[in-house]
This record gives structure tokens, C-alpha cells and sequence, in this order.
């Protein structure tokens, strides 16, 4: 059974079986109605999430990963309808819940206490009206029963755990009086105050520059291995997965196209969209061209197909070098191709 901790400022290095799932997602289909329209943001995704790890979903904007995080912790839209799937969640006392059928008192339960989420812009989480200590107290105090002074203890001792100065004098601050890297620290411990067994974490370094974002990443890292938690990861930038996943899931046009462990993924790619999304990560000696120093990227040519209006077969046909017939025929079920290794790929031999 998960090891659990009240205080997670206190708590030691949880156990973490590899081999056991905190979140199984299988797919999910979550569609959009806008007017007589239907747009499949998100249209048959398998996702796993091993106990104490880190899941990366990668994909370009507008692929469906948000969608897909949003549906996991059932905060859609109303225009939104999770339309199949199941998203087995096993919670701290070691039972599974279908997140995609449970009822909505259960989710609230949920919600906060075992599932947490960090945004990529602080303020959305945070109220500007109220003191980083009161909204963390707060939290506190409405997923457990304690004194508001044990409380604010333990508000102290969150940011002291993300590493923020002072935090006895920290916690009277008002969010917009700190940095952006600070705010998003507060965040972490706001998320991180009832101690969740999973954490979702949408583009949460986007929006800072890059010493502070390897300096939260380095946080997150620390963080996961001190509490056990696993991590769904969402970002755009595979420099970043790289960093921080244990196993990565690319995502495109609302499919989940490979999911592999890291190093299986970047060594040896079994879909062609992956392949040219890591093309495309800046590598500074290769990218300089000898006369003027000038970065040449390779960004892959084409765009997304709309959701609106996915093609019958492949969805990344248009853009593939290695697209054949078949490819716009008939769309390719997910294949295993090795350990935790599946892609989407009629041609994954030859990627
Ligand atoms: N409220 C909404 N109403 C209609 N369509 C939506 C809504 N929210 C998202 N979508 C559609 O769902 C698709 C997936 O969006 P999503 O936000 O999950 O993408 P994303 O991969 O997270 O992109 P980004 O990296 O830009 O955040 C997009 O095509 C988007 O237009």
C-alpha cells in the first residue's frame, strides 16, 4: 500500500514501487460541441503513470494535453463531455476509482487532497486579496481538522520545503509583492500541503526564464523523491521532458502517438513525429552554421490538422516523410514495441 504522511514538510523518503500505477488512462475521449460541431480534443489517449514517477505529455499546442489533464481532474468546460474511456486512479488507501465515472462528491475528496494540479501562470491558482500564508493555511484547513496556529506551522514549513527564504515573514506576503519563480514556488507548496499521491503539472516553467525554470524543475524533482508522489507532466518543450520524465507520452491531435521510457525515446524513436520533434530541439553545436553563427532549426513543415476535421487515417500523414497508402486509410492502433515502448505507427519499423 502507499506509504502516506500527514505533514508532508515532515515526511521522510516514501517507497515507491516502479512497477506499481498510480493513474491508468485508456481511452479517453473527450469532445468538444460547438454549435452543430463536434471537435475531438481528445480522442482515444492511453496514458500510464507509475507510482513515485514522472509521466511527460509532450505535443505541439492545440494537441490535447490540457484537455486531457482537465478531464482527469473532471474541471472540463461545460461544452465539454468525456465521451469514453476509463482513468483507473488508485488512491492513497490503495482502492481504484474510475476518475471518468466517479461521482462528483468523490471527486471533490479527490481533488486537493490526492490529486493536485500547478498551473503555468501562478496567479490563476493564487488570490491576489489574500496572504500566501493565509491561502495555505487555508487549504489546510479544509482537507484536514487542525488549529489555525498547527496550521500555520505547517504553512511555514511548505516554503520552507520549496526553499523560499524567511518563510515566517514570507507567509504575511501577498503574492504580487514576489518574483514570478517565488509565486510559482507558493503554488508548489499550495499543491503540496495535503501531500497528494499525484501532482499534474501544466507548462509550470513556461513563463519563467530558464535558470529559474531548471531551479524548479530541480525543486520538483526533489520534492517527488521526498513525498513519493508521481508527476503528469505537461509541457510543449522536450529540452524540459528530457530534464524531469521518467516516461514520456507525444502527443498529436488529441492521440496519444508514442509513449515510452525517456531514454528508449529519445534514443531510438518509433514514430516519425517524434523523431521530428526532436530534430527540432535546439543543440547549439549542430545547429550553428560556420558563417554566421546562425541557428538553423528544423522545424517539421505543416501544421496540425483541426479537431474539427481529422482526416479518416493517420492524422500526422500529411507532415510524414514516411507516409504510404495505408497511412491515410486506415488510423493505426497504438503498437507495442518494447518494454512501455507503444507508438501509433504503421511504419514503425522504419522510423
Ligand atoms: N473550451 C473549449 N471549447 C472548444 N474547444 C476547445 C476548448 N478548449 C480546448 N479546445 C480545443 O481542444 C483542443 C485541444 O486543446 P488543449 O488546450 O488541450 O491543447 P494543448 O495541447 O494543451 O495546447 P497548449 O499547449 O496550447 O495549451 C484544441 O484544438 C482546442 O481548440
Amino acid at each position: 500500500m502507499p506509504q502516506m504522511h500527514a505533514d508532508p514538510a515532515s515526511a521522510g523518503l516514501a517507497s515507491a514501487t516502479s512497477d506499481a500505477v498510480t493513474l491508468k488512462v485508456t481511452g479517453l475521449r473527450t469532445h468538444f460541441r460547438i454549435g452543430s460541431t463536434i471537435a475531438k480534443a481528445v480522442d482515444d489517449v492511453d496514458l500510464t503513470v507509475r507510482q513515485g514517477k514522472t509521466l511527460a505529455v509532450v505535443g505541439e499546442s492545440g494537441s490535447g494535453k490540457s484537455v486531457t489533464s482537465l478531464s482527469i481532474m473532471r474541471l472540463l468546460a461545460p461544452s465539454a463531455t468525456i465521451v469514453d474511456g476509463t482513468m483507473a486512479f488508485t488512491r492513497r488507501d490503495g482502492t481504484v476509482v474510475d476518475l471518468a465515472r466517479a461521482k462528483n462528491r468523490v471527486m471533490r475528496g479527490i481533488r486537493g487532497q490526492e490529486i493536485a494540479m500547478i498551473f503555468q501562470e501562478p496567479m490563476t491558482s493564487l488570490n491576489p486579496l489574500y496572504t500566501v500564508g493565509d491561502q495555505i493555511i487555508e487549504m489546510i484547513r479544509l482537507h484536514e481538522t487542525i488549529s489555525r496556529a498547527e496550521a500555520r506551522g505547517r504553512a511555514r514549513r511548505m516554503l520552507e520545503l520549496v526553499e523560499i527564504a524567511s518563510p515566517e515573514r514570507r507567509l504575511d506576503d501577498y503574492p504580487h509583492s514576489m518574483s514570478g519563480g517565488m509565486r510559482q514556488r507558493v503554488m508548489i507548496a499550495l499543491a503540496l500541503a495535503c501531500n497528494p499521491f499525484l501532482l499534474i503539472a501544466d507548462e509550470p516553467t513556461t513563463a519563467l526564464d530558464v535558470t529559474i525554470q531548471a531551479q524548479i524543475l530541480e525543486l520538483l524533482r526533489r520534492l517527488q523523491q521526498e513525498m513519493g508522489m508521481s508527476i503528469l507532466f505537461i509541457t510543449h518543450n522536450l529540452g524540459v521532458v528530457a530534464e524531469i520524465a521518467d516516461d514520456v507520452a507525444v502527443m498529436y491531435a488529441g492521440k496519444v502517438v508514442e509513449q515510452a521510457p525517456v531514454n528508449a525515446l529519445f534514443k531510438a524513436p518509433r514514430h516519425p513525429y517524434t523523431k521530428g520533434l526532436i530534430a527540432c530541439i535546439p543543440d547549439p553545436a549542430r545547429d550553428r552554421d560556420a558563417a554566421g553563427g546562425r541557428r538553423l532549426l528544423s522545424p517539421i513543415p505543416g501544421s496540425v490538422p483541426s479537431v474539427t476535421n481529422l482526416p479518416k487515417g493517420c492524422a500526422y500523414a500529411d507532415r510524414c516523410p514516411l507516409v504510404v497508402a495505408k497511412c491515410r486509410e486506415e488510423s493505426p492502433p497504438l503498437i507495442a514495441v518494447g518494454a512501455l515502448h507503444s507508438t501509433r505507427c504503421w511504419r514503425h519499423e522504419d522510423v
